[in-house]
């Protein structure tokens, strides 16, 4: 998939077009309201800002944002059209009707409804087969669940097509099995969100201290385990059963409200609204945000460490996007320097000086050392077969300051690659060209079961050899061989 579009360009459907176009899929926005831009610009200066600390993995090419006059327009030349209109079932299906006259006819119809049914949303469309639901939540760009329902008329190949797509952009389709209002999650959220409106409502707790029950507690069980999976736990040795015996009566017991809601009117309003700006009105929304994509990023990445849940699917996004990004041997142009690394300054690396802590040097220059590796052919299989390289020495230039969000690439250099041996000059560039380091690195190969120093495996040795000989021939850089305290040279 390489073109979507994007009609609705709010909340959502802003967080959208940042996730499909960091994947590098080009995306054409229709919104007709006219701060839709700049709310989409705000959104997007968010979501880099995230993925700048989300992965170190390279990213593909950002796709292009365009802005289109129709729906018709936009949709024109998308394989994957994502619908983000307001919550009105007659509002969609009048999009739909603009979708269906000129989108390509295999096209993919994803709504973001978080409830109407896609039976009812496909109701009046002509090729009702390519219509979905792929319900987000916010933020788009970062969190990975999209729960998938298909109506009575979406095709089988429609699901398979969005269960293919959608890890593609870092994300978790979870298919519903029967198609019911608020699919599962929105089920879920909307039974404590009723009970949270009674408990203020009713005096026994204001938003914030609802607030800080989930999130000191039960929330962090939940961003990691579920429900299930934690009360099991909760058993204790005999697990489910222990808990369901123990817990099981309550279900008769008076603790819920539930089977009533909350009347919904002025004075309701005030009272939520009113402790919500006494609890959070110090922060903008665009601080606010910011604050829970941090968080969120900073969740995600521990998951990733315990390859569990949301860190699970980040993990596998990030192995996609190594892969994809790895150059292949035959593509290499080994009578320069080659690129290995390729990013910008992620927000949190700098440091009271305000520019790239001197830490995140060597970070960038172990992540070129790995990239290179990688090219070579000592991957995570190489690994896993017990061969692999360890760094023995190190020697950093610190040449010029970067600061964040700031483009810089990399360039390594082959200077020695003989038998155990591997010296790599690295020389790390801001991406206007300003020389920012340079770091030289002495790396052994190591047999990982007696981890002491051994021959790398023929195949590994072969396309070193190849560098090695074709950097033989460039001049020695600049910085190489240099020890602490020598004058730097002009
Ligand atoms: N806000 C949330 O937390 C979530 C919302 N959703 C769903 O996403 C959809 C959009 O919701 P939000 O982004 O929150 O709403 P929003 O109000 O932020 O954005 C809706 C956008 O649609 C635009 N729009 C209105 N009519 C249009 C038309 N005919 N063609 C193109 N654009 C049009 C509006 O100008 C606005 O920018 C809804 O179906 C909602 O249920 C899904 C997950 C979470
Ligand atoms: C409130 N909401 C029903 C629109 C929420 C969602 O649909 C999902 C989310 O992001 O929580």
């Amino acid at each position: 998939m390489t073109k979507a579009a994007c009609i609705g360009g709010g909340v959502i459907g802003a967080g959208w077009i940042a996730r499909l176009a960091y994947n590098g899929i080009d995306v054409a926005v229709y919104d007709p309201a006219p701060d839709a831009r700049a709310k989409i610009d705000a959104v997007l200066e968010n979501a880099w800002h995230a993925f700048s600390r989300l992965t170190m993995a390279p990213a593909p090419k950002a796709g292009a944002i365009t802005y289109a006059d129709s729906v018709a327009e936009a949709v024109s030349d998308a394989g994957w059209i994502v619908e983000s209109v307001p919550e009105r079932l007659d509002i969609k299906q009048a999009v739909y009707a603009e979708m269906e006259a000129g989108a390509p006819a295999d096209a993919v119809i994803a709504s973001s409804t978080s409830g109407i049914l896609p039976t009812n949303l496909q109701a009046k469309m002509e090729n009702p087969e390519r219509l979905i639901v792929a319900h987000p939540f916010n933020p788009v760009y970062l969190l990975p669940l999209v729960e998938i329902v298909g109506g009575e008329k979406t095709s089988g190949e429609t699901i398979a097509k969005a269960e293919a797509f959608l890890p593609e952009l870092g994300m978790k389709p979870l298919t519903i099995r029967k198609e019911i209002d608020a699919f599962i999650a929105d089920r879920l959220l909307e039974s404590v969100w009723r009970e949270a409106l009674w408990l203020v409502r009713d005096g026994v707790a204001t938003t914030e201290e609802i607030d800080d029950a989930i999130r000191y507690g039960f929330g962090l069980r939940w961003a990691q385990m579920g429900l299930f999976e934690t009360y099991r736990i909760a058993g204790g040795e005999a697990g489910m059963r222990h808990f369901l015996d123990q817990f099981g009566p309550t279900l008769s017991w008076p603790w819920t409200r539930l089977m009533d809601v909350p009347e919904y009117n002025d004075e309701l309003v005030d009272l939520i609204a009113g402790q919500s700006d006494e609890q959070s009105g110090r922060h903008s929304i665009r601080e606010l945000e910011r604050i829970r994509d941090d968080n969120l990023v900073a969740i995600m990445q521990a998951l990733k460490v315990n390859d569990w849940g949301a860190g699970e699917t980040l993990g596998a996004y990030e192995k996609r996007l190594f892969d994809a990004g790895a150059q292949k041997p035959s593509e290499i142009d080994r009578t320069k320097p080659v690129p290995t690394l390729d990013r910008t300054v992620p927000a949190d690396w700098t440091d009271y000086n305000n520019h790239m802590n001197e830490a995140r040097y060597l970070q960038c220059f172990a992540d070129a050392s790995d990239a290179f590796l990688r090219m070579v052919g000592v991957d995570a299989d190489y690994v896993a077969k017990g061969g692999s390289y360890f760094t023995v020495e190190t020697h950093i230039r610190h040449l010029a300051e970067v600061a964040a969000l700031q483009p810089i690439r990399c360039e390594t250099q082959v200077l020695e690659a003989k038998g155990k041996k591997l010296r790599l000059f690295h020389t790390l560039y801001h991406g206007d060209g300003t020389l920012l380091a340079t770091g030289e690195h002495m790396l052994l190969h190591v047999d990982m079961a007696t981890r002491s120093a051994s021959e790398p495996a023929e195949a590994i040795a072969a396309e070193l050899a190849k560098f090695a000989d074709a950097h033989a021939s460039l001049s020695m850089p600049e910085g190489a061989g240099r020890a602490i305290g020598q004058p730097r040279k002009g």
